[in-house]
C-alpha cells in the first residue's frame, strides 16, 4: 500500500485531492484540453473560481499526472525551489525542436551560463541605449507608416506594427541586426510558435505531426537557419573588430554568449533565438492588448494623455515630413524620466493590461524527486506542476469582484480623486512576483522586465501624444472581447486592425 501510495499524486492528512469540473473516467481532461485555446482559458478561470486557492488535479491519459496549482504562497514554493521543480522533459520535448539547448528550454548548467551571460547584457548603460538611440530610431520607422495611414485613411494592423518595432529593437540591441517582422524568419518562427503551443494541449501530437508537420518542419529549419545568421554575423563584426561589436551598447548579448561558449556555433544560435523569442512578441503582445484596452476604455486613454502631457510638456510634433532626425520630432524621453514614479498612470495602465492579457499565460514544471508542496499535496517525481496566470489574474480573491474588468485605479495608492481622474500624488502598488505572475518569481524571473516596462512607457507617451488609433469593429465577432490565437504567447486572433488618425488637438489647432 505505501507503494502505491509514494507512486500517485494524494493529501496528507486525509483531504481528497479534487479533480477539475467534466473530468471523465478514462480520457480526464484530454478533451478539455483539446479545445479552442480561448475555451481552455475560460475552464481554467472556472476551476479557480470553484476551489479558490485549492490546488487541484489533473489528468490526460498518456501524460504524467499533474496538478493545477492556484495560490500564490504554493507558487513561491514552486519557483523558489528551481533545482528539483524544473523545466523537465515534458517542457523540453514538446519544445526541443523550436527552442533546443536555450535559455527557455535548460536547467542547471547551461541555464546558469545563459542566464549570467543574460545580466551583462540588461545593463543601465544599455537601457538608457535602448531609450535614447535604438528605440527612437525604430520608431521613426513605424512612425512614417502610422503618418501614411493617418493621411490616406487606410486601416493598419497595430499588432503587426508594434512586433516590427520590438523586432527592430530587440534585433538591434541583442544582435547589431536589422530583422524584420516580415521577413521570412519571422513567419516561420511565428507559425513554429503556434505549432509548438499545440504540442501542449494534443497529447498525440507525434502522430499528428506525422500526417501535418511539414510547414512546421520547414518553418523550423528557417528559423535554425536565422539563428546560424545571428552567430555568423556577430563573427564578421567581431573579426572586422567593429567598434561597437564588444560587451556593451549593440551586439553585447551575442557577444556575451558566444563568450560563454566558447565560440559554439550551434549553442549561440539555440541562445540568440531564445532571448529575441522571450522578448520581441512578449513586449508586442503586451502593448497589442493595452492599446486595445485604450480604444476600448476612453477614461483610462485621458488620464494616460493628461500624465504624459503635464509631464513632458511640448510642442506640438512637426507631421509635415517623416525624414527628420528622431530628436527634433518626438517627445526626449530618457530612462529617468520613464520611472513608475513619474508615471504611475501609465504603469497601473500596462499592469492591469497585462493582468488581464498575460503574455505568457500558462506555466508548466516537473518535480524530479518526489515532492510534498506546502498545502500538504504530495507528488511524485516526475508529476507536472501547472500555474494558468490568466486565470491566477482574473482570481476575485486576489483582485475583488470585479477581478474581470479592467481598472487600472487598483494599481494606484491614490485612486484618482481629481475631475479628470488624474491624480499628481497618486503612486503604484506593487505586488509580489508571486501574486502577479506575469514576469515570473524567483531564480528564473523574467530578464527583460524592466526593458519591457521602459518600452512600454515610451511607446504609450510617444504614440499616444500623436495619434488618435480607432479600432475596427462590425467585422464577424469584433466588438466582443477580443481572443488570442494559439500560439506559447498570447497573440490576438486577427491582429488589431485600427484606424490611425493624427491626435484629435493637433488636427483642431490645423483647423
Ligand atoms: C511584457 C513583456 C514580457 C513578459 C510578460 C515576459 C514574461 C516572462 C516570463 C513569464 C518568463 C518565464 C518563462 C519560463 O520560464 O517559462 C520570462 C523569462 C524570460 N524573459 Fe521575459 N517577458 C517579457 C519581456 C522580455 C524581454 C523584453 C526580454 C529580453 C529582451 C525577456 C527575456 C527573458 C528571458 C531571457 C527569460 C528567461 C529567464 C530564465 O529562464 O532565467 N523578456 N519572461
Amino acid at each position: 500500500y505505501q507503494r502505491i501510495r509514494k507512486s500517485t499524486i494524494h493529501r496528507h492528512g486525509g483531504d481528497k485531492l479534487c479533480y477539475g469540473p467534466g473530468t471523465l473516467p478514462v480520457l480526464g481532461n484530454a478533451l478539455k484540453f483539446l479545445q479552442p485555446r480561448h475555451l481552455l482559458f475560460d475552464w481554467f478561470v472556472h476551476c479557480q473560481r470553484k476551489y479558490g486557492k485549492e490546488t487541484f488535479g489533473i489528468s490526460i491519459p498518456t501524460l504524467p499526472s499533474g496538478v493545477v496549482i492556484n495560490d500564490p504562497a504554493i507558487l513561491e514554493y514552486v519557483l523558489r525551489n528551481e533545482s528539483t521543480i524544473t523545466k523537465g522533459e515534458f517542457f523540453r520535448r514538446r519544445s526541443w525542436d523550436l527552442f533546443g539547448h536555450g535559455i527557455i528550454n535548460s536547467d542547471g548548467e547551461l541555464w546558469k551560463t545563459q542566464r549570467k551571460a543574460g545580466l551583462k547584457f540588461f545593463t543601465g548603460a544599455n537601457l538608457d541605449t535602448l531609450i535614447e538611440d535604438v528605440l527612437p530610431n525604430a520608431y521613426m520607422e513605424i512612425r512614417a507608416v502610422l503618418l501614411e495611414a493617418a493621411g490616406s485613411g487606410q486601416s493598419l494592423d497595430l499588432e503587426a506594427t508594434l512586433l516590427d518595432l520590438t523586432t527592430a529593437v530587440v534585433g538591434r540591441m541583442a544582435y547589431d541586426m536589422s530583422i524584420s517582422a516580415s521577413s521570412p524568419f519571422s513567419r516561420a518562427f511565428d507559425y513554429a510558435s503556434d505549432q509548438t503551443g499545440r504540442r501542449f494541449q494534443n497529447p498525440l501530437y507525434l502522430i499528428t505531426e506525422l500526417f501535418v508537420g511539414s510547414k512546421f518542419r520547414s518553418s523550423l529549419a528557417e528559423v535554425k537557419k536565422f539563428g546560424r545568421e545571428i552567430v555568423w554575423n556577430a563573427k564578421v563584426n567581431r573579426d572586422e573588430r567593429k567598434p561597437e561589436a564588444s560587451f556593451s551598447g549593440f551586439g553585447s548579448l551575442v557577444n556575451s554568449l558566444m563568450d560563454a561558449f566558447d565560440d559554439d556555433p550551434n549553442l549561440t544560435a539555440d541562445a540568440a533565438l531564445n532571448f529575441l523569442s522571450a522578448g520581441r512578441d512578449t513586449t508586442a503582445q503586451s502593448l497589442t492588448w493595452t492599446f486595445y484596452s485604450l480604444m476600448r476604455h476612453p477614461s483610462a486613454l485621458a488620464i494616460l494623455r493628461k500624465e504624459a502631457d503635464s509631464t513632458f510638456a511640448q510642442s506640438p510634433p512637426d507631421h509635415k515630413s517623416d525624414k527628420e532626425e528622431h530628436s527634433d520630432t518626438l517627445i526626449k524621453l530618457s530612462v529617468a524620466n520613464l520611472q513608475p514614479t513619474n508615471l504611475p498612470h501609465a504603469m497601473s495602465i500596462f499592469n492591469e493590461s497585462l493582468r488581464l492579457y498575460p503574455p505568457v499565460p500558462f506555466e508548466i514544471k516537473q518535480c524530479q524527486v518526489d515532492t510534498m508542496l506546502p498545502d500538504g499535496t504530495f507528488l511524485p517525481k516526475g508529476s507536472i506542476i501547472i500555474w494558468c496566470i490568466w486565470a491566477m489574474n482574473r482570481s476575485p480573491s486576489a483582485w475583488g469582484d470585479d477581478a474581470d474588468s479592467f481598472r487600472p485605479e487598483r494599481w494606484l495608492t491614490n485612486p484618482a480623486t481629481s475631475k479628470d481622474g488624474h491624480d499628481e500624488t497618486a503612486k503604484l502598488i506593487t505586488k509580489s512576483a508571486f501574486e502577479f505572475p506575469v514576469f515570473n518569481g524567483g531564480p528564473r524571473s523574467c530578464l527583460g522586465k524592466k526593458m519591457a516596462e521602459l518600452m512600454a512607457c515610451w511607446v504609450l507617451v510617444q504614440m499616444w501624444s500623436e495619434f488618435d488609433f480607432e479600432e475596427i469593429t462590425g467585422t464577424q465577432g469584433a466588438e466582443k472581447e477580443r481572443r488570442s490565437k494559439n500560439s506559447l504567447t498570447l497573440p490576438m486572433e486577427g491582429g488589431l486592425p485600427c484606424y490611425v488618425r493624427l491626435r484629435a488637438r493637433e488636427r483642431e489647432e490645423e483647423k
